[in-house]
C-alpha cells in the first residue's frame, strides 16, 4: 500500500470529507473569508458532489447561522473552563458537533463518532478527549431541554438575552428589530417568530420579465426545480429545490432572480399613482440591476428608465440584467448625488445601501460580523442620496426611498426628516392593491416594513413620496 495520508496510523478513521470541508470554511470565515465564496472554492477542492456537497453546505451554513446557540450550549459543557480559552480549532470543532446534533438529523453516535473523529485528526488525541466529554454532555439534552436551560441561566440577564442566545442572534439586533416591529405595526411579542425565520435558508423568488409565468414554470421544471407560488405576488414563482443557474429563462434574462420584497418594490414605483407627465424614470442606485429590469418589463413603451450606479461592475450586472430591453434603459455610472438634473424625472426609486441587516437570512455568518454602528455608518450617504432624489424628482413627481434594512435609523427617521418636501403616500394600501389579498394584513403604513416570517422577503422598507 502506497500514498497513504500523512497523518495515518494503523487502525485510525479518516475523516468524513464532507465535515472536513465545513471545518475549512469555518476556519476561513474566522479568518474573514465570506461564507458564500468560500464554501464553493473548499467544495470544488476537495472534489465533492450529490450527497456529501449538499451535507457539506448545510452543516456549513447552518453552524454558521446558529453558532451564537452552539456556543451558549457549549460553554455550558466545559465544566468551568473559560471559553476563551479553548482553541478556537477545537471551538468549531464542537460547533459542528453541536449543529449535527441539534440542528441537522444525525444519529447521536454517527455525530459523536465523526466529531471525536475529526478532534483527533485535526487537533490531536489531547483535544479529542474534550471533545468527546463536551459532546457528551451536549447530547444529553434535547433541544427543548437546551432552551430551558438557557432560560433559567439567562433571566437574570433579561428576556433578550434568553432569546438572542435561544435564537442565535446578537443581542443589539433583537433591540433593533423591536423597535422596527412596533413602528411598523406589530408586537414585540413576534419577535421570536423573525428570528427563526432568519435561522431559515431564504428560498429563490424569480421574477417573470419578457417571458410568462407558465414559462418559467415549466422552465424549472425542465431544470429539475420544484416551482411553486410566491407569497405576496400572483406573477411570482418561487422554487423549493433546483438550481435557477440551469434555468434557460433566468440565463437569458427574460426572467430574473429577486427576492419577492424587492419585486414589490418596483411594482409599487410605477403602480403609485401619479398625476401629469409619466416618461422619464430614474432608478438611481442600480446595482445588480433586479429592480432595473422588473421596472423595465412593467413599464409602458413610452417610458425611458436612466439607471445610475456607482461602481462600474455592478454597472456591468445591469447591463446583463436589462439585455431584453434595449433602448429603454440609458445607463450612467457615477455618485447619483451628483446626477444635476433637478426637476427632471416623473419617477424617482432610490434604493439606498444599507447596514444590510433585512437579509440575514441569505448571509449566514452576517449577524456575527455587524455591528450596531454600521447603520450609522450609512445615515449620512442614505440622507444625501435621498435629498439628491426629490432634487432629481419634478414637481408632484413620486419617489420611492427602498431599502433592506428595517433598522428605523435607515428608514423611516431618514424619510422623516424630509416631510416639509414631500407628502407621503400610504405605500402598504397602495401595496395591498398589488399583492395577493390578505398578505399584507398585520402590518400598518404609511411607510412600508416587509418581514421574514409573514412575508417569506427580505425585511424591505419602501416610502412613497409626491414631491411638493
Ligand atoms: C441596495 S443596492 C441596489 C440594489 C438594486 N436596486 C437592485 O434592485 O438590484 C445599492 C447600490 O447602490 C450603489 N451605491 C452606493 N453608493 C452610491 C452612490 N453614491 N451613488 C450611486 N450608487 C451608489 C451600490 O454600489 C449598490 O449597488
Amino acid at each position: 500500500m502506497t500514498d497513504r495520508p500523512t497523518n495515518w496510523r494503523p487502525g485510525r478513521m479518516e475523516s468524513d470529507p464532507a465535515r472536513l470541508v465545513a471545518l475549512d470554511v469555518l476556519e476561513q470565515v474566522r479568518d474573514g473569508a465570506y461564507a458564500n465564496i468560500a464554501l464553493p472554492a473548499t467544495l470544488q477542492k476537495a472534489g465533492l458532489t450529490g450527497r456529501g456537497r449538499g451535507f457539506a453546505t448545510n452543516l456549513t451554513y447552518g453552524t454558521l447561522r446558529m453558532m451564537g446557540r452552539w456556543d451558549a450550549i457549549i460553554e455550558r459543557c466545559v465544566q468551568g473552563r473559560p471559553f476563551e480559552e479553548i482553541d478556537p480549532l477545537v471551538v468549531d470543532i464542537l460547533r459542528l458537533g453541536a449543529h449535527q446534533i441539534h440542528g441537522l438529523d444525525v444519529p447521536i453516535h454517527a455525530a459523536m463518532n465523526e466529531t471525536v473523529n475529526l478532534a483527533r485528526n485535526e487537533a490531536g488525541s489531547g483535544a479529542s478527549g474534550f471533545v468527546n466529554a463536551v459532546m457528551h454532555r451536549i447530547s444529553e439534552r434535547t433541544s427543548a431541554e437546551w432552551d430551558e436551560v438557557l432560560a433559567t441561566d439567562l433571566a437574570p440577564q433579561g428576556p433578550r438575552a434568553v432569546l438572542a442566545a435561544q435564537t442565535s442572534h446578537p443581542e443589539w439586533i433583537l433591540e433593533v428589530y423591536e423597535k422596527s416591529l412596533e413602528a411598523s405595526g406589530r408586537t414585540v411579542d413576534d419577535l421570536g417568530d423573525v428570528l427563526a425565520a432568519n435561522n431559515e435558508p431564504a428560498r429563490v423568488a424569480i421574477a417573470p420579465r419578457t417571458v410568462s409565468r407558465e414559462t418559467v414554470v415549466r422552465d424549472a421544471e425542465d431544470a429539475r426545480a420544484t416551482p411553486t407560488e410566491g407569497s405576496l405576488l400572483e406573477e411570482a414563482v418561487v422554487l423549493e429545490r433546483g438550481n435557477p443557474g440551469r434555468m434557460q429563462s433566468i440565463r437569458d434574462h427574460s426572467a430574473g432572480v429577486q427576492d419577492e420584497g424587492s419585486q414589490l418594490v418596483a411594482h409599487l414605483v410605477i403602480e403609485a399613482p401619479l398625476e401629469g407627465r409619466d416618461t422619464e424614470w430614474l432608478d438611481m442606485c442600480a446595482g445588480p440591476g433586479g429592480k432595473t429590469a422588473t421596472m423595465a418589463a412593467l413599464a409602458d413603451p413610452a417610458v425611458t428608465i436612466f439607471a445610475n450606479e456607482l461602481h462600474g461592475h455592478r454597472l456591468d450586472l445591469v447591463a446583463n440584467a436589462i439585455e431584453p430591453f434595449g433602448d429603454a434603459v440609458i445607463l450612467r455610472e457615477g455618485d447619483a448625488r451628483s446626477i444635476g438634473e433637478p426637476g427632471r424625472f416623473d419617477r424617482v426609486l432610490v434604493d439606498v445601501p444599507c447596514s444590510g441587516l433585512g437579509s440575514l437570512r441569505r448571509r449566514p455568518e452576517a449577524r456575527w460580523r455587524k455591528t450596531y454602528e454600521d447603520a450609522e455608518g450609512m445615515t449620512d450617504l442614505q440622507v444625501g442620496l435621498l435629498e439628491a432624489a426629490i432634487e432629481s424628482a419634478r414637481p408632484g413627481g413620486l419617489i420611492c426611498y427602498s431599502t433592506c434594512s428595517p433598522d428605523v435609523r435607515e428608514t423611516r427617521e431618514i424619510v422623516d426628516r424630509f416631510t416639509d418636501r414631500v407628502e407621503v403616500l400610504d405605500a402598504v394600501e397602495i401595496a395591498r392593491r398589488i399583492v395577493k389579498p390578505g398578505s399584507l394584513d398585520t402590518i400598518t403604513g404609511p411607510y412600508l416594513q416587509l418581514w421574514p416570517d409573514e412575508h417569506d422577503t427580505d425585511a424591505m422598507f419602501a416610502a412613497l413620496l409626491i414631491k411638493k
